[in-house]
Formats: C-alpha cells, sequence, structure tokens
C-alpha cells in the first residue's frame, strides 16, 4: 500500500496572496481521498497544484513540495506534460471537445505517439469499459460526444483521462452538474476506479465525501484544518471548525 503523494509545506501563492498554505499530507494510493470545505477554502487550488495544471493561471507562485511516486513534481527537471498524462484530471462541467466519442479518447493517446488503429481501438474499448460507459456507446462511436447526456458527458471525460494510462485521476467537484441519478452513477465509478487508480475528489457535497471516500482532508481558509480516515473526521474529529463543518454549522 503506502502513499503516492508527500505533499510537504506546499503554498501557492496568486500575486502576493495564498491561495492555499503550508499544507502537508501524504495521499495513499488505490484509496479516495476526499477534499472538503468551504467556498474559496482552497480546495480547487490544492487538487490543481498535484498536477501543476495551477501554473497555467496567472501570476501563481507554488513553494514547498509535491512529492509524487519518490520525485518532486516542481523540480526544474519534471516535464508538466508528462505529470498531467501520469496524474489525469475531471472537471465539473463535462468538456468533451467536439469530435467523435472515438476521437476524444484517443485523442491523449495519439498525442503520446499512438497512431496504430488496433491498438486504439483497443484503448478506447477499455477505457470506455473502465469508465462505464462501453455499453451505452458502442454502437456510435463516430458520433459526436457532444451529443451525449450530461452524465454521459462525464463518463467519457473520465474515459478521457483514463486512456493515457495514469496512476492518478483527480476529480474537482465532478457531480455538482448533474442530476441525482448521474451523480450516483459518478460515484459508483469513482469507488471502482480505485482499484486500479488513486483517486482524489473535491466536493462541496460533505455527505458524497462520507459515502466514498477512505480518507478526508478538511481545508479552511487555504490551511489544511484537519486530514485523516473518513470514518474519524465523520465520527470523531479532533478539530472543532472540523466538526461544525460536517454537522452543517458552519460553511
Ligand atoms: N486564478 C486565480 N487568481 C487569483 N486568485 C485565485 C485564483 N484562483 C483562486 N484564487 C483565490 O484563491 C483562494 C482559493 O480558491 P479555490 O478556488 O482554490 O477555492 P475552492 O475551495 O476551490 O472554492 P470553491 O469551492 O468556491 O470552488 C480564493 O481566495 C480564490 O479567490
Amino acid at each position: 500500500m503506502g502513499h503516492i503523494f508527500d505533499i510537504k509545506n506546499l503554498t501557492v501563492y496568486y500575486g502576493e496572496k495564498p491561495g492555499i498554505s503550508d499544507v502537508s499530507m501524504k495521499i495513499y494510493r488505490n484509496k479516495v481521498t476526499a477534499v472538503i470545505g468551504p467556498s474559496g477554502c482552497g480546495k480547487s487550488t490544492f487538487l490543481r497544484a498535484l498536477n501543476r495544471l495551477v501554473e497555467l493561471a496567472d501570476n501563481v507562485r507554488v513553494s514547498g513540495e509535491v512529492i509524487f511516486d519518490g520525485k518532486n513534481i516542481y523540480d526544474r527537471d519534471v516535464d508538466p506534460v508528462e505529470i498531467r498524462r501520469r496524474i489525469g484530471m475531471v472537471f465539473q462541467h463535462p468538456n468533451p471537445f467536439p469530435k467523435s466519442i472515438f476521437d476524444n479518447i484517443a485523442y491523449g493517446p495519439r498525442i503520446h505517439g499512438i497512431n496504430d488503429r488496433e491498438k486504439l481501438k483497443e484503448i478506447v474499448e477499455s477505457s470506455l469499459k473502465k469508465a462505464a460507459l462501453w455499453d451505452e456507446v458502442r454502437d456510435r462511436l463516430n458520433d459526436s460526444a457532444l451529443r451525449l447526456s450530461g452524465g454521459q458527458q462525464q463518463r467519457l471525460c473520465i474515459a478521457r483521462a483514463i486512456a493515457t494510462n495514469p496512476e492518478v485521476i483527480l476529480f474537482d467537484e465532478p457531480t455538482s452538474a448533474l442530476d441525482p441519478i448521474a451523480s450516483a452513477k459518478i460515484e459508483e465509478l469513482m469507488v471502482e476506479l480505485k482499484r486500479n487508480y488513486t483517486v482524489v475528489v473535491v466536493t462541496h457535497n460533505i455527505q458524497q465525501a462520507a459515502r466514498i471516500s477512505d480518507y478526508t482532508a478538511f481545508f479552511w481558509m487555504g490551511k489544511l484544518v484537519e486530514y485523516d480516515r473518513t470514518k474519524k473526521i465523520f465520527e470523531k474529529p479532533e478539530n472543532e471548525l472540523t466538526e461544525r463543518y460536517i454537522t452543517g454549522r458552519v460553511g
């Protein structure tokens, strides 16, 4: 088992102002880790710092370390494109490309140099299966991805992330734009995915964190207040702020 990330004193500044400050924690392999906390507490900033996506915003400075698989991803000799292949991301609003279902999934592998049609077909099929979408789309792989329902589009985005063979999948509020049935499917899928991947999910939905995660990190005003097994956070939190947040008294 063990950890896949060892985060040490991670601070992200937007200009002069820190979005998160001095965060240290480990993230465990093949587990679901939920990141919770009120709006603006730094959840997205933290998540995007884990695959260097945060660097795409203006005027950002990162200090501290994100040790991934033994190496700091912010070291100068690390290629951020390769990091984002190994640590994929799924966003709040499903964002398929205006292309066919097939080409959406084949996009990443093609960028990484796979052009053999048979190999691509194999990757598309296995990725769609792992994202629990294959049965619904197997007969229309050449249709535009934009014709899928919101929930299907989100599973397509998960399949697209899976297609480049990542080790970690980051989810930023993946169900907040979906109806309850589509949300339940995504929740079920995140739990299933931990068999082969490490999952980190930012959520506003406290019940969702309780239902699907093994570990929960509670952020407050840019600080990591409490981080523990989900059961402990929800049954016997150490910090009063954590307790007030999970019982709905603040936030
Ligand atoms: N690109 C940016 N430029 C400047 N400040 C930013 C940027 N992104 C986030 N911030 C600031 O950093 C802090 C943390 O924001 P972040 O989006 O990480 O919080 P969050 O917990 O994900 O919020 P929400 O739940 O509302 O999405 C906030 O004060 C926010 O205004």
